[in-house]
């Protein structure tokens, strides 16, 4: 059931899409019509509603793809199809306690604190405050604060805690951190990395081989949406062509016996 302050999202058509938070006496506006936030209260998620101008839309409760879709991104953001697969193959469960350099705008970060749970953390490390403020904001709004943490700091100068789950890099020249990132992880846990250019790969490949870390791996994921059209069926002429590469190791000790 829909109640004061849970998030909607407000379906008109694919084009038409909107992440709203219900609050009492608000409206959300639209050329297809208006919404009465008013009027959505007490009923159930999936519900087919009316527009001001008689034109119908469906309330749905959120997906990670609504609210990515919804959020304020100034700085370049990650995509959902890397998120997840950096969150898949970065082997963390819920209540796992994280690292993640920068924040940017928090997309990676509202993923990963989804994903944890309330007993999970995720503490991210930027240099610039303004991008962070704008983090916190699309953090609080999800309801996310108690599950992290914000610091202001260069990781180039290493992190401040040791024994994390897994660590995640989204910065410029993540093979300056990779040492610090040895000595910030429990042994087994995974770096993972998200560079934009090939070139990147070579360098941060090399400084996981040379600083400790086993199972490196550096993969493209390529996402295709197709149009669904009676005799059209095709890929979408628009689309991202090319987001960046992940690559991906994990912490070996050496051999105690
Ligand atoms: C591309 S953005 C990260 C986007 C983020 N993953 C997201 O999905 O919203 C890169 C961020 O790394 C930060 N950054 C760059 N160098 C850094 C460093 N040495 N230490 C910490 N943060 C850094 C930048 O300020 C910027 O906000």
């Amino acid at each position: 059931m829909i109640k004061e302050e849970d998030l909607i999202t407000l379906w008109i058509d694919t084009k038409r899409t909107y992440l709203v938070k219900v609050r009492k006496g608000k409206k959300v506006g639209s050329d297809k019509g208006a919404l009465s936030l008013d009027d959505i209260i007490g009923l159930e998620y999936g519900v087919e509603v009316t527009l001001s101008t008689g034109n119908k839309a469906y309330i749905l409760r959120p997906t990670l793809i609504d609210i990515y879709n919804g959020l304020r991104r100034p700085s370049q953001v990650l995509y959902p199809k890397d998120i997840a697969y950096m969150i898949y193959s970065s082997g963390i469960k819920p209540g796992d306690t994280v690292l993640e350099a920068g924040t940017g705008s928090g997309f990676l970060t509202i993923s990963l604190a989804h994903y944890l749970g309330d007993n999970g953390k995720v503490i991210t490390y930027d240099i610039r405050q303004d991008m962070q403020e704008i983090a916190k904001k699309n953090v609080e709004f999800l309801g996310f604060s108690n599950r992290v943490v914000f610091k202001l700091k260069d990781v180039r100068e290493g992190f401040d805690e040791t024994s994390v789950d897994a660590i995640f890099l989204d910065m410029p020249d993540p093979w300056n951190v990779v040492k610090f990132a040895y000595q910030a992880l429990k042994p087994s846990g995974s770096i993972v990395i998200f560079v934009p250019t090939v070139n990147q790969i070579e360098k941060t490949g090399i400084a996981l081989k040379n600083n400790g870390f086993i199972d490196i791996h550096a993969e493209e994921l390529i996402l295709r949406e197709y149009q669904i059209k009676e005799n059209a069926v095709r890929p979408k002429n628009i689309g991202v062509m090319h987001t960046g590469y992940i690559i991906r190791g994990r912490k070996s000790l050496k051999s105690s016996v």
